[in-house]
């Protein structure tokens, strides 16, 4: 008989698991970009253009704070921040480029922890 894991045991191993990719996501070359957040006053267009910045350090910190409660709002703001990036940058940009490369590598991680059925 399969065990059925209780709800609470599922939510912790989803948490590891979102923990355990924003670590790969942190220490990938193409990282650079998305550690910290865009600096706005150096930047105003971009606080004008995008209307919702994201970045790693602040989704870790999201993470440490359990303020997401399900995986899928995790996965939303990785998305939002990939969306930003192309929003705001040329694909054949270096910023660009590592924007696509870093979204690849995260989707594949998010499918190998959680397979769709
Ligand atoms: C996630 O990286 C940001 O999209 C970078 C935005 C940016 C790119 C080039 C600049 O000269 C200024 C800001």
């Amino acid at each position: 008989v399969v065990p059925v894991m209780q709800p609470v045991q599922k939510e912790q191993k989803d948490l590891q698991s979102c923990k355990s990719i924003i670590s790969e996501l942190e220490v990938h070359e193409d990282a650079w970009p998305f550690l910290l957040p865009v600096n706005t006053r150096q930047f105003p267009t971009y606080k004008k253009i995008i209307k919702k910045p994201m970045d790693l350090s602040a989704i870790k910190k999201k993470l440490d704070d359990n303020l997401y409660k399900t995986r899928e709002e995790y996965c939303e703001d990785l998305r939002l921040m990939f969306n930003n990036c192309e929003t705001f940058n040329e694909d054949d940009s270096p910023v660009g480029k590592a924007g696509h490369n870093l979204r690849s590598f995260f989707e594949t991680k998010w499918n190998e922890h959680f397979p769709p059925t």
